[in-house]
């Protein structure tokens, strides 16, 4: 895989690592690790379905075990690790802490990547003394282009906090965040390729619209919107310049920016993002009952 664009230093450790729950999002730093050179030897993964047990050892080459078949999944998988990442929904995080708790060794680190689940919920659910970091990952790190914001709790040392921020650095840019920064980095990059994606989808549309044929609608789409990002990752890229860079003056670009304006999409996005980041607050408040 091609070096992602990240400052933080690229794990180099031996440590053994737990996904429990590797779906879309686990299931997506999982294979971002494997990209960026970590052994599969080194990985155990659980979901609850066996097919998709079968599938994700079939594609990724790590151990991966059913829940449905193996009720002790998840603590046999957690036994055997020294960083555990906890991949399931926010209502589930708490039950799985708890299953899991009495299998952790003192030292091993807990990983939440969880929207709206707090790190003292967690911490309560876990032994006294357990090491906690809270990220705010994305899907892209799949593709080594993550972004990635990180708390630690208050027991994970600076080096378990680096040990977590060296994993992800593997396949996508990392920053350490206070805690209650995290609903707002879940607004912006975590929830973030959905509005990318939603825009390539529009745009789609707005190409059928014009009269192109569906499919060359959806892959004009799919190509400008990969390509425009792909320029935000040379260096020193600013997305206002590059957007002035397609904007001849008095062009035909200036007239659809001028349409996004006058019709707030900028409002709008911020109130989207404003919308994300409040419906994290409410889970939180929904799971502290
Ligand atoms: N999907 C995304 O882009 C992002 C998701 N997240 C967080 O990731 C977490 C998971 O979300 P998704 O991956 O979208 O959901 P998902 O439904 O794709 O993945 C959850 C996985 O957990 C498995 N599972 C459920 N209960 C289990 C258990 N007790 N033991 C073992 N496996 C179990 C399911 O089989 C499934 O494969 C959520 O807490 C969400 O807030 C965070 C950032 C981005
Ligand atoms: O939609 C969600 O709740 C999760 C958290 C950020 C992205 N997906």
């Amino acid at each position: 895989m091609e070096k992602p664009h990240t400052d933080y230093p690229v794990d180099t450790s031996p440590h053994r690592l737990a996904f429990l729950g590797a779906g879309s999002m686990n299931g997506a730093i999982l294979r971002g690790i494997l990209g960026s050179g970590v052994e599969p030897s080194r990985i155990t993964a659980t979901v609850r379905g066996t097919e998709k047990a079968r599938d994700l050892a079939a594609d990724t080459g790590v151990v991966a075990l059913a829940t449905s078949v193996d009720a002790d999944a998840n603590i046999d998988a957690a036994m055997g690790a020294d960083i555990v990442f906890l991949g399931v929904k926010p209502v589930g995080i708490q039950e799985l802490c708890r299953e899991i708790a009495g299998a952790l060794r003192p030292g091993t680190v807990v990983v939440s990547v969880a929207a709206a689940v707090t790190i003292d919920m967690i911490e309560r659910s876990l032994a006294p003394g357990q090491p906690v970091v809270r990220s705010m990952p994305n899907t892209p790190l799949t593709v080594g282009r993550g972004a990635v914001g990180l708390s630690g709790g208050t027991h994970a040392t600076d080096a378990q906090v680096d040990a977590v921020a060296a994993l992800f650095a593997g396949s996508g840019l990392v920053r350490v965040v206070p805690e209650a920064q995290l609903d707002a980095v879940s607004a912006v990059s975590g929830s973030g390729p959905a509005y990318a994606f939603y825009l390539a989808e529009a745009m789609a549309r707005a190409g059928e619209e014009l009269g192109l044929e569906p499919t060359l609608a959806r892959d004009l789409a799919r190509a400008t919107v990969a390509g425009a990002g792909r320029m935000l990752e040379e260096p020193g890229a600013e997305p206002s310049a590059l957007r002035r860079a397609v904007t001849s003056p008095n062009g035909t670009t200036e007239r659809a920016i001028a349409t996004f304006d006058a019709e707030g999409v900028p409002d709008i996005i911020a109130r989207a993002a404003r919308a994300a980041a409040d419906r994290a607050a409410e889970i939180s408040r929904e799971l502290a009952g």
